[in-house]
């Protein structure tokens, strides 16, 4: 492919972008009395389900001491997540994810979803396949310890790093099981709200699973870095940037800022620094390149409209003109839910313990050779985190030192390569919407 296929600009151009029809109105701006209402608005009809042990396992107890810690899988911006083996009972030897966190809320729009279905139990409104399956949960020493599916595919950006960018074909099967993902948690009143390559990911066979739920999450790291846009904002919508009151409409803008991603190789909107890059997604303008199919822009245009009203999905059906978008003429929805369509790639796992496609920085912590009790050399924080388990795997230790459980999540390579693009010319062949 000639080297130049990817080179585009996503030149930030005060002059050119203010497309009437897409231009944000005034009123959106943060400090308006308006988004100020809507927002009260918005909070009065919400109902929130804080998640505890007596909700996830009313009839187990289960605790710290049923589990093994075996590796550190990744760092959130609320706490770190780690692989576990379940030591007794039902489940006994099986392979969990553990997250840690301060506190976890579910927040659901009453309006939005049909009560008598529903409202019985808010684990079946997270229950998907393509949704991480909560499996436990418990609480100690003021954490809570959610354990989940344990999805061995690793981050499916990973797999989109080691591309460069997707077929149209493989990003259509991975954008329609996000899109089932989204629309089931819609028809529960839950806005996923924080959809970032980072909590897409892949089970052993291939499949897209997303981790979290719409889970309003409070942060284990005692310093108060909890803030709102703490991480990735490259796929957040105008309407949450510019915390206007927003609706199950984000969710599509980050599908489309998703999809942009997978056939061009990064974000819509990226600058050098997170101002610019929230002025470019409120104002930016949209660069298509030329190589990408009319029913791929064609998508990509109607999900990334910047008015939540006028965006693909942003009305009350919906996912539905989304799945009907010519983009997914070929998908068998009925098939994709029950995993009936084979995954462009299986992911290379040796057995459901493997961590290989997990970054290394995590995975691979210096282990500490001797299973001595290391309790003196941490802090009282990290101290009480294990506090109970049975096992803690010396690596897990090692990884945990004071000092690293304070820095920032570790930036994956897709986000650092969210920075500008070098070039100040426009490649041949490129489309403006
Ligand atoms: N169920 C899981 N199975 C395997 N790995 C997981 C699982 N859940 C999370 N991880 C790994 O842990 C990393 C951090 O998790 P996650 O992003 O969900 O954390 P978080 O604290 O909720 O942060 P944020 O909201 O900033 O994404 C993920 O990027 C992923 O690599």
């Amino acid at each position: 492919m000639a080297e130049n296929v990817f080179e585009f600009e996503l030149e930030y151009d005060n002059n050119q972008d203010q497309d009437s029809n897409d231009a944000l109105p005034e009123p959106y701006h943060h400090d308006s009395p308006q988004a100020v209402d809507a927002d009260l608005a918005a909070e009065e009809e919400k109902e929130t389900v804080e998640l505890t042990q007596s909700i996830v396992n009313p009839h187990a107890r289960i605790g710290p001491e049923d589990f093994e810690l075996l590796k550190v899988l990744g760092k959130g911006g609320y706490g770190k997540v780690f692989q576990v083996r379940k030591l007794h009972g039902q489940d006994e030897g099986k392979i969990f994810a553990m997250k840690v966190l301060r506190k976890a809320t579910i927040v659901r729009s009453p309006k939005d979803y049909d009560h008598t279905k529903a409202e019985r139990n808010i684990l079946e409104a997270i229950k998907h396949p393509m949704i991480a399956d909560l499996v436990y949960a418990f609480q100690t020493g003021g954490k809570l310890y959610l354990i989940l599916e344990y999805l061995s595919g690793g981050e499916l950006f990973v797999h989109l790093e080691r591309e460069g960018i997707f077929l149209e074909e493989t990003a259509c099967f991975y954008l329609s099981q996000i899109t089932l993902a989204l629309e089931h948690l819609h028809k529960n009143g839950i806005i996923y709200r924080d959809l970032k390559p980072e909590n897409i990911m892949l089970n052993a066979a291939g499949h897209v699973v997303l981790t979290d739920f719409g889970l309003c999450k409070e942060s284990v790291y005692e310093d108060g870095r909890t803030f709102t846009f703490c991480g990735t904002i490259e796929y957040m919508a105008p309407e949450v940037l510019m915390r206007s009151g927003h609706g199950k409409a984000v969710d599509w803008w980050s599908l489309g800022a998703l999809m942009f991603d997978m056939l061009t190789g990064s974000p819509p909107f990226v600058a050098e620094n997170r101002k610019r890059t929230i002025d470019k997604i409120l104002k930016g303008k949209l660069i298509l390149p030329g190589y990408l199919t009319n029913e791929a822009k064609d998508l990509i245009k109607k999900l990334l409209k910047r008015l939540a009203s006028q965006r693909l999905g942003g009305a009350a059906d919906d996912a539905k003109p989304i799945k009907s978008h010519p983009f997914f003429r070929h998908v068998n929805w009925r098939d994709l839910v029950q995993h009936r369509v084979e995954p462009p790639f299986k992911p290379s796992i040796l057995n459901e313990e493997d961590t290989s496609l997990f970054d290394k920085r995590f995975t691979k912590m210096t282990p500490v050779d001797s299973p001595v009790d290391h309790s003196h050399l941490l802090s009282e924080s990290v101290n009480n985190l294990f506090q109970g388990f049975t096992y803690v795997a010396p690596s897990i230790l090692a990884a945990v030192e004071p000092d690293d459980w304070n820095l920032p999540a570790a930036l994956s390579k897709r986000r650092l390569a969210a920075a500008p693009a070098p070039s100040s010319h426009l490649m041949s062949g490129m489309d403006e919407p």
